[in-house]
């Protein structure tokens, strides 16, 4: 199954800077792990914000859930979810 997720980041401005780059390795080593395990299948900055587009391939909403709500920014994101199947005219596959 397929979802475009789209991840608003906003850290609190009060949060030190210590501790704001300790999550992003932390997000960075989890986002690696998945985009290596396939489950991660894209993730595309947003020009200009501190925000992401990324499509996961899950086998279950539940799947998807438990892996977005263990992002280390979690507390910190705004998230959507846009479930995402084959377009009619769509030369590729669902695997490319
Ligand atoms: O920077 C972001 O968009 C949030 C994020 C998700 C995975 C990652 O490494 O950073």
């Amino acid at each position: 199954m397929l979802f475009q997720v789209r991840m608003d980041v906003n850290l609190p401005a009060a949060m030190p800077a210590a501790e704001a780059d300790a999550i992003k390795l932390k997000e960075k080593a989890y986002s690696h792990q998945l985009q290596e395990s396939g489950k991660w299948r894209h993730i595309w900055r947003i020009a200009g914000q501190y925000a992401n587009v990324s499509v996961f391939d899950v086998d279950s909403v539940e799947e998807l859930h438990t892996l977005l709500t263990g992002l280390p920014l979690f507390p910190f994101m705004q998230i959507q979810v846009t479930p995402l199947c084959r377009h009619p005219s769509s030369i590729r596959s669902t695997d490319q």
